[in-house]
């Protein structure tokens, strides 16, 4: 195959699984936005982890609800656990990989906060972590996964969000995570301002 072929190839299976996934997921992801925005109205902060293409997804999702998604509003309370080199590389370096997000949320998170953990396979150690310590913490889980959720898919409890995204390939999971993130960006937006365009 050509790769003019290849790339038009992406486009369609990256179209058809978007469409594919709306029937599953539109519902999941109104949970998510109705979730976090009853933790920021209640002062609580949402904190994301995720690892390579999702912990760019976790700081694009902090950075559109620090800064502003499309409609101009007030700043809205999220981090990334993904940025802080001297955080990550010490509990990296002193403890286990595996944690690098736990002790983070166990540092940050409160009771009625939000985690927003995403992997496209469900099954990152340190993104499981996150979530037992969130789950400790008396935190709301929003889990962004494909592949059948993984091991997170079993984890979750009830209160938590499951975005399972019912494809196989990590590059087509991972773009309909962004297009859920945006569609979340969106409707908190719509929820706290009644912006309808
Ligand atoms: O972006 C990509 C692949 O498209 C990679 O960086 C990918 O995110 C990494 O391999 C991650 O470590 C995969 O972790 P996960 O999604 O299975 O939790
Ligand atoms: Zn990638």
């Amino acid at each position: 195959m050509d790769l003019i072929s290849r790339i038009s190839q992406q486009f369609q299976d990256s179209a058809q699984t978007k469409l594919d996934a709306v029937e599953l997921l539109a519902a999941p992801i109104a949970e998510a936005v109705e979730t976090m925005v009853n933790c920021l109205v209640n002062d609580g902060k949402i904190l994301a982890c995720g690892n390579g293409g999702s912990a760019a997804d976790a700081q694009h999702f902090a950075a559109e609800l620090v800064g502003r998604f499309e409609a101009e509003r007030q700043e809205l309370a999220a981090i990334a656990l993904t940025t802080d080199s001297s955080i990550l590389t010490a509990i990296a370096n002193d403890y286990a990989y595996n944690v690098i997000f736990a002790k983070q949320v166990r540092a940050l998170g409160r009771s009625g906060d939000v985690l927003l953990a995403i992997s496209t396979s469900g099954n990152s150690g340190n993104v499981m972590e996150a979530i037992q310590a969130a789950h400790d913490a008396d935190m709301r889980v929003v889990a962004l996964t494909g592949k059948g959720g993984g091991k997170i898919g079993e984890m979750l409890r009830e209160g938590d969000v499951h975005l399972c995204v019912p494809a196989d390939r990590t590059a087509r999971i991972q773009e309909v995570h962004l297009l859920s993130i945006h569609c979340i960006c969106d409707g908190i937006d719509c929820l706290l301002l009644g912006v309808e365009e």
